[in-house]
């Protein structure tokens, strides 16, 4: 049994609204998990909505935030506002800010640098995409991510890595057990050989890629399996069997 305490993330991505979150909270309200870190991040414009209305454990998240404090960065949140409005997470790096909006590893070092060093807590995301994975390339793929990370965490107390491989997101295809598992392993080994073993030890290493209440079972099997990042599941009252998925 891990001594890494169980942790599940729900990514709202850009959906959500007032009604349809009510909904979403009543039944997150429902979690009695205490033996879980259970994580939920609504886009930004809810996340003080999510943080007033939720009267368990469950903690919030943004789902982004820039790489200095203030400043003219239209558009933009920085990791001293997250705090001053009482979140205490971050996603950084989501394939989509990656693929989507561009954002460069070089970039995403440089908040994961900020959100540390501001005292939040980060989920940094890594994960190939389907050419890399068929081309045999993704341990490379995923180790320079997580080599961007490592060069700009200097506490490694406030980080779960998520493992998230870009053909398993929203796509329906999910990384077998095996596939996930082999992975994990990997990033924990880098990490025992570039970090620390007490850091490979007990840092969180999550993975996601549409995890449903049907196999996130299997997947929490798997030794270095240590909870999920839930995109579209986690709009669903499945979520609250996945944050049990250990149990
Ligand atoms: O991107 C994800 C979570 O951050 C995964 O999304 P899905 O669970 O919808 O595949």
């Amino acid at each position: 049994m891990s001594e890494r305490k169980f942790f599940v993330g729900g990514n709202f991505k850009m959906n959500g609204n007032k009604s349809s979150l009510a909904d979403i909270v009543a039944n997150l309200n429902k979690i009695d998990c205490p033996n879980t870190d259970v994580v939920v991040a609504p886009p930004s414009i809810y996340l003080q909505y999510l943080s007033a209305s939720i009267t368990n454990q469950v903690k919030v998240a943004s789902q982004n935030c820039y790489k200095v404090a203030k400043g003219a960065y239209t558009g933009e949140i920085s990791p001293d506002m997250l705090k001053d409005m009482g979140i205490e997470w971050v996603i950084l790096g989501h394939s989509e800010r990656r693929h989507v909006f561009n954002e460069s590893n070089e970039l995403i070092g440089q908040k994961v640098k900020h959100a540390v060093e501001s005292g939040i807590k980060i989920i940094p995301c890594v994960g190939e995409k389907l050419d890399e994975r068929e081309a045999g390339v993704t341990e490379n793929i995923v180790f320079e991510q997580m080599e961007m990370i490592k060069n700009n965490v200097s506490d490694w107390s406030g980080v779960v890595i998520a493992y998230e491989p870009v053909w398993a997101i929203g796509t329906g295809k999910t990384a077998t057990p095996d596939q996930a598992q082999e992975v994990h392993d990997k990033i924990r080994k880098w990490l025992a050989k570039n970090v620390s073993d007490e850091v490979a030890a007990t840092t969180r290493i999550i993975y996601g890629g549409s995890v449903n209440a049907s196999n996130c079972k299997e997947l929490a099997k798997c030794k270095d399996i240590d909870g999920f990042l839930v995109g579209g599941a986690s709009l669903k009252p499945e979520f609250n069997d996945i944050v049990k998925a250990n149990a």
